[in-house]
């Protein structure tokens, strides 16, 4: 398969940030632009024997939202590419909500749900977005009033869980597409709905935006410019941020102390990027303010709290913490259940083995905690533990002199080994489960957002 240098090279760009060899899967839908990265990734590992791409297939998918007529066939035609290409394909179907308010969007979650069990921790999945999409992008941002994060739009290479999104096409234009794929004569697939202009974005792409570049040839460069700025200014805002937070706590709580001296667009920006990190959707402008008014200004024993979407700002004395309401323990505040131990997603974040999210947690021992079977319960009421060097004490007094607030009391994940309580995640190891040495050590810690 040939191919013109410079699409190799953009490739080869685009994957630059990679140490290695890596698994690439891409999103292929049978449209233009994933037909057209598709062909070029072929492409790429051909010209590359023993390169990056040869190491490790490629794997495309494809996802069946099952939402029109012709989506089986679009299915086929997908087949039908990647047999003649040989290129692993993987064809999965979705059920979209139809109720929902908007299908394009209940589509993409269906999708990227899709992608986040497909695609393994370390590897790489290429989306084909390209300028066109960028610029249109930024528009649907800025009529939503967005700040810099949101006008930045889409990243050439952004994190997503413990994979990355690579996008090789975003300094491309759709027009240039289109020549490639006629080039070398691709065949792909139209979806009608791309015409139907009570979509925002094909309303946008189709009525306002051609009418535009007749005045203004150079707009999709421009505004791809000013997208890009804004990924810069949205960066150093979330370093600034990271230096007004300073050493995050074990529980995940904002200390008013680090939110005091600061002007109030400092402060701000210090509240969503601490929203953000932990996973939660950014506060409009009106619920920032509440939560200056309501919440930080409340009087040391008001038990004041802000709730937006199903995300809800408490505090506790002259902390403030963050919770995600729909999720187990979020509301009714105790979890009557203990779970073998995995990964569990919690209102605050997400106990996780092995990954430290800050420097204050203390390890367990990995050899004492492998002698019997490890699973998480939550206080039921009467437990006691046992620090090392300490009389055992009820856990009652320990969360009360840690100043754990009270409705975390009973979603705090208790680690047993066995019968035996074995610590508190991110607050204390009991005595016998202390590491012997360094390798010993096993954090099991929060990892906010996960
Ligand atoms: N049905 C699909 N199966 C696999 N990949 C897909 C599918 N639809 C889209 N993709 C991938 O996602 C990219 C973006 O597609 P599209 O522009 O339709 O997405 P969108 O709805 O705007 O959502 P988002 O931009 O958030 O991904 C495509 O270029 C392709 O790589």
């Amino acid at each position: 398969m040939n191919t013109d240098n410079t699409y190799i090279q953009l490739i080869e760009q685009a994957l630059a940030f990679m140490p290695g060899p890596c698994r690439i899967h891409v999103g292929y839908s049978g449209g233009l632009d994933s037909t057209v990265l598709l062909h070029m990734l072929v492409a790429w590992q051909q010209a590359r024997p023993s390169g990056r791409g040869k190491a490790q297939p490629l794997r495309a998918i494809h996802v069946n939202h099952q939402l029109l007529p012709q989506a089986q066939s679009w299915q086929q035609h997908c087949q039908q590419v990647c047999k003649q290409w040989q290129v692993e394909l993987d064809c999965l179907t979705v059920t979209v909500d139809q109720g929902a308010a908007s299908l394009e969007q209940q589509a993409r979650l269906a999708r990227y749900h899709c992608f986040d069990e497909q695609v393994g921790a370390g590897e790489v999945l290429m989306l084909a977005h390209h300028r066109d999409d960028q610029v249109e992008t930024l528009l649907q941002r800025l009529a939503r009033g967005s700040g810099p994060l949101g006008l930045g739009a889409m990243a050439r290479v952004s994190q997503r869980r413990d994979y990355r999104v690579v996008r090789p096409l975003l300094e491309l234009d759709r027009e240039q597409l289109e020549r490639y794929a006629n080039h070398h004569k691709l065949k792909w697939i139209e979806d009608p709905s791309n015409q139907d202009d009570s979509f925002e974005r094909n309303f946008l792409r189709n009525r306002i935006l051609p009418r535009w570049r007749q005045q203004h040839p150079r707009l999709n460069q421009t505004l791809a410019r000013s997208a890009r700025l804004c990924q810069e200014s949205s960066e150093l805002l979330a370093q600034l941020a990271e230096l007004d937070l300073g050493l995050p706590r074990a529980d995940g709580g904002l200390s008013l102390s680090r939110l005091e001296p600061l002007s109030s667009p400092r402060r701000n920006n210090l509240l969503r990027y601490w929203l953000r990190q932990q996973g939660f959707q950014p506060p409009s402008e009106v619920v920032l303010g509440r939560i200056e008014a309501e919440v930080m200004m409340a009087a040391e024993d008001a038990q004041p709290r802000v709730e937006w979407g199903s995300c809800c700002v408490r505090r506790f004395q002259s902390v403030l913490y963050c919770m995600d309401l729909n999720l187990p323990g979020g509301e009714q505040e105790s979890i009557p259940f203990s779970i073998p131990f995995e990964p569990i997603r919690l209102p605050y974040g997400c106990l996780s083995g092995g990954l430290g999210s800050n420097g204050q947690s203390t390890p367990f021992s990995r050899e004492v905690l492998r002698q019997a079977p490890l699973c998480i319960g939550f206080r039921q009421g009467g437990e006691r533990l046992t620090m090392p060097g300490r009389p055992s004490k009820p856990l009652k007094d320990i969360f009360q002199e840690m100043g754990v607030p009270p409705w975390l009391r009973g979603i705090w994940p208790i680690v047993y080994s066995g019968e035996r309580i074995a610590g508190l995640p991110g607050l204390l190891v009991c005595a016998g489960f202390e590491p012997h040495s360094r390798e010993d050590g096993l954090l099991l810690d929060w990892v906010r957002g996960g």
